[in-house]
């Protein structure tokens, strides 16, 4: 994780102009901005249409009537228009505002128009200064441009009105020292304020990445580590080799079925099968086919339980069944069914397998039975009762009959 997110600072480093210096995040904080630029530009160039516009009273005031109003009046539209033109352009694009062609032409318009009073009404010395500096401040604070452009701009109009005062307005000296001095205050203030508030923007926009970065990285180890557990509760649960429960987990589902049935006072069938002549079967094909085997009849056992019965392997080529809700007789069906099913399973590439067959126990447990020992122990002596009787057969321990009955007798082989 950590490298990553030192990676990540990295790139977050400043240039002069208080910009990212890897391009393409920089390109990113342009994107993310993009709305926010373009309505801040919309405020600027709505302000300024309405600012020009009204000045237009003033110059009316001032002039009255004549060419030089006529002419005032016709910049200050145009430059409005222009103003209001690309304020409804951002509204459809707004990638426009961070575009430098727009909003630079529209600066040049601004700047010149505000200039080109100067020569009209050379006396008004105040105002000029005061347009000046608010100008510059709007360049500084309100036009999403970039920080070269901005000074650019701002040394366009300060020479620009300079230029046009000593040609136009005959201002004293000491008056003209103090306008710069101003503009040069304005200036300075103006270009920290900017490069501290890009500077400010940009470390949060950086920090924002730091957070995503980590809060996906945190996510991507909490989903490993996820699934880690989950493997590790699948390998702590199940039977590698067959698929099915361990002999553990078996036991833990098995209880839980025990200590329903004894709250619902349901009966609880249990059930042992075992492979017959396994060994046979391993010494004679290698035990990679018997470990195949296994599995096959772990999932022909499988295929005819019900939803609500446990399969467990109890050890060696044995498992262990359990049947809740199930009595003596359904418990037989199902084991009768069970071993009719693996007499007909075959392995898709060995032909000369042999007949495979299971012998079965079943028992169930008894009404004043708390553990599952005694039925258990019943199963087991059923099953060896199948063996010892040929195999490849389902016997039923019934305690109340003292009887180990064979559901069926199946030729042994
Ligand atoms: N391939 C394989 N063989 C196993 C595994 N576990 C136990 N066995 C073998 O299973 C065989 C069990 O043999 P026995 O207990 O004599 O029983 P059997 O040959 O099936 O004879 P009956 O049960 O009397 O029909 C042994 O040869 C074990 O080595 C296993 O995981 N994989």
């Amino acid at each position: 994780m950590a490298s990553g997110v030192s990676d990540a600072k990295a790139n977050t480093r400043l240039n002069w102009y208080s910009e990212f210096s890897e391009p393409t995040l920089e390109a990113l904080f342009q994107r993310t901005m993009q709305t926010h630029h373009a309505c801040q530009l919309r405020y600027a160039l709505w302000s300024a249409a309405g600012l020009f516009l009204a000045f237009s009273l003033a110059d009316y005031a001032l002039l009255g009537m004549g060419e030089a109003y006529g002419w005032l009046l016709v910049m200050r539209v145009a430059v409005a228009l222009s103003c209001v033109a690309l304020a409804m352009a951002t509204l459809k694009r707004p990638a426009l505002a961070q575009r430098p062609l727009p909003v630079n032409v529209i600066c040049l318009l601004c700047l010149t128009g505000l200039m080109t009073t100067i020569p009209l009404r050379p006396d008004q010395i105040g105002i000029h200064l005061a347009s000046m500096i608010f100008a510059s401040m709007v360049l500084y604070l309100f036009v999403p441009n970039r920080f070269p452009w901005i000074l650019a701009w701002n040394a366009y109009l300060a020479s620009g009105v300079v230029t046009a005062m000593l040609i136009w307005s005959s201002l004293a000296p000491e008056l003209m020292f103090t306008g710069l001095l101003l503009m040069g205050f304005v200036n300075m203030l103006g270009s920290l304020t900017l490069t501290r508030l890009d500077r400010l923007q940009r470390n949060q926009f950086a920090s924002l990445l730091e957070e995503r970065e980590i809060n996906r990285q945190l996510h991507r180890e909490i989903e490993e580590r996820r699934l880690l557990e989950e493997r590790l509760r699948h390998m702590a649960t199940t039977d590698e080799l067959t698929g099915i429960a361990n002999r553990r987990h078996f036991f833990e589902l098995a209880n839980r079925e025990l200590s329903r049935a004894l709250r619902e006072r349901t009966p609880l069938a249990m059930c042992m099968v075992d492979i017959d002549h396994f060994k046979r079967l391993n010494d004679r094909y290698g035990h990679a086919t018997g470990d195949r085997v296994l599995a096959a009849v772990a999932d022909c056992c499988q295929s005819v339980l019900r939803d609500t019965d446990i399969i467990g392997r109890y050890g060696g080529e044995e498992f262990v069944l359990a049947f809740p809700n199930a009595n003596l007789h359904t418990a037989a069906s199902i084991g009768e069914r069970l071993r009719e099913k693996v007499t007909q399973l075959t392995l898709p590439d060995i032909d000369d397998l042999g007949p495979l067959s299971v012998t079965v126990g079943i028992s169930r447990v008894e009404a004043h039975e708390v553990e599952l020992d005694g039925a258990l122990l019943r199963a087991d002596q059923a099953l060896y009762a199948g063996k010892t009787r040929g195999r490849n057969r389902v016997v039923v321990a019934d305690p109340q009959v003292s009887l180990l009955t064979d559901v069926k007798v199946s030729a042994g082989h």
